[in-house]
């Protein structure tokens, strides 16, 4: 065999073998395997481009109705972005496509700039880092406030390892601090059941808050609540900014203004317009389809 053969053939052996630990890299991670060929380790989400969360031109229609319609929207790190929009502008649905609940027809979802978050299901989503929070607390009532939060550490792990699950001490600081941020310090003692709607409301944050998500993505979350509570939730809101991604769905206006930096409004599925409350508060589209209904 002639060396330039020898070589065609090394070079054709090299290529085989990429091939094959791509083809590994797939199956080994369960599909954990990043956009761009990247692999995925656990905890990280690339955003050196600024970007925590990228959506470009997604649709979704149910039964031939379009309830998401080209939809492009990206958020950046430690943003809090807060989303309007009338009932039915998709807002539920975005959530729902973002955490893997609905799978979009077409469209890009990525996590930072290599995550593809089509490739996920529902619950590897919220391992990599994405916790939602849903309109109605979700806690459990016969538990004390303490074992809701040690629980949301548990169930990262598998039964036999949650069966004899100890804190350990950064875990028990993180518990102490996790209370302090959702107000309930003095009542880490109390049944869940007998909390306030509100305070159940932040136990929940908290409790997502223990899993050290990313992005946090809150559909209503001050529905129900008294003005006190409403404005607790606001401070809180503006704590987690920075630390934290935050998307917040709301129709609570005076809310929105507490917190708000950019407001994107949506409408049909798509976005209608963006910017500080005030520049879509005086927007035409905006006040004719959502605030001067
Ligand atoms: N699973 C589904 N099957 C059929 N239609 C659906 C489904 N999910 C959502 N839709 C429709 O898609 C549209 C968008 O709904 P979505 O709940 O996302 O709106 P929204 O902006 O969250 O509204 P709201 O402010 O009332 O919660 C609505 O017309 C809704 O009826």
């Amino acid at each position: 065999m002639t060396p330039d053969l020898l070589e065609q053939g090394a070079r054709r052996a090299e290529a085989r073998m990429a091939a094959l630990q791509a083809e590994k890299s797939n199956t080994e991670s369960g599909g954990r395997t990043a956009g761009f060929g990247r692999v995925v380790t656990q905890g990280e989400v690339d955003v050196s481009h600024g970007r925590i969360l990228y959506l470009e031109d997604v649709s979704v229609s149910f039964d031939g109705f379009k309830a998401i319609n080209k939809l492009s929207l990206d958020i950046a790190p430690g943003e809090l972005r807060c989303i309007i929009g009338p009932n039915g502008a998709g807002k539920t649905t975005m959530m729902d496509i973002i955490t893997g609940k609905t799978r979009p027809d077409e469209g890009q979802v990525y996590f930072g700039s290599t995550i593809d978050l089509l490739r996920y299901r529902e619950a590897e989503i919220a391992q990599l880092g994405i916790g939602r929070k849903f309109q109605k607390p979700t806690v459990f009532e016969h538990l004390t406030v303490f074992e809701n939060l040690e629980l949301a550490l548990k169930t990262h792990k598998g039964v036999r390892a949650s069966m004899f699950f100890r804190l350990d001490s950064a875990q028990k600081d993180r518990l102490a601090e996790v209370l302090h941020t959702i107000h309930l310090a003095e009542h880490v003692t109390r049944l869940s059941g007998n909390l306030s709607h509100g305070q159940k409301q932040w136990l929940e944050i908290g409790m997502l808050l223990m899993q050290d998500p990313k992005l946090l993505l809150l559909d209503e979350p001050v529905a129900g609540m008294t003005d006190e509570e409403t404005a607790r939730t606001a401070e809180l809101f503006l704590t987690l900014k920075g630390k934290h991604s935050l998307m917040v769905v709301e129709h609570d206006m005076s809310f929105i203004r507490t917190i708000s930096d950019i407001v994107t409004v949506l409408c049909d599925g798509s976005v209608l317009a963006q910017g500080t409350l005030d520049q879509v508060q005086a927007d035409e589209r905006v006040i004719e389809v959502y605030l001067g209904r």
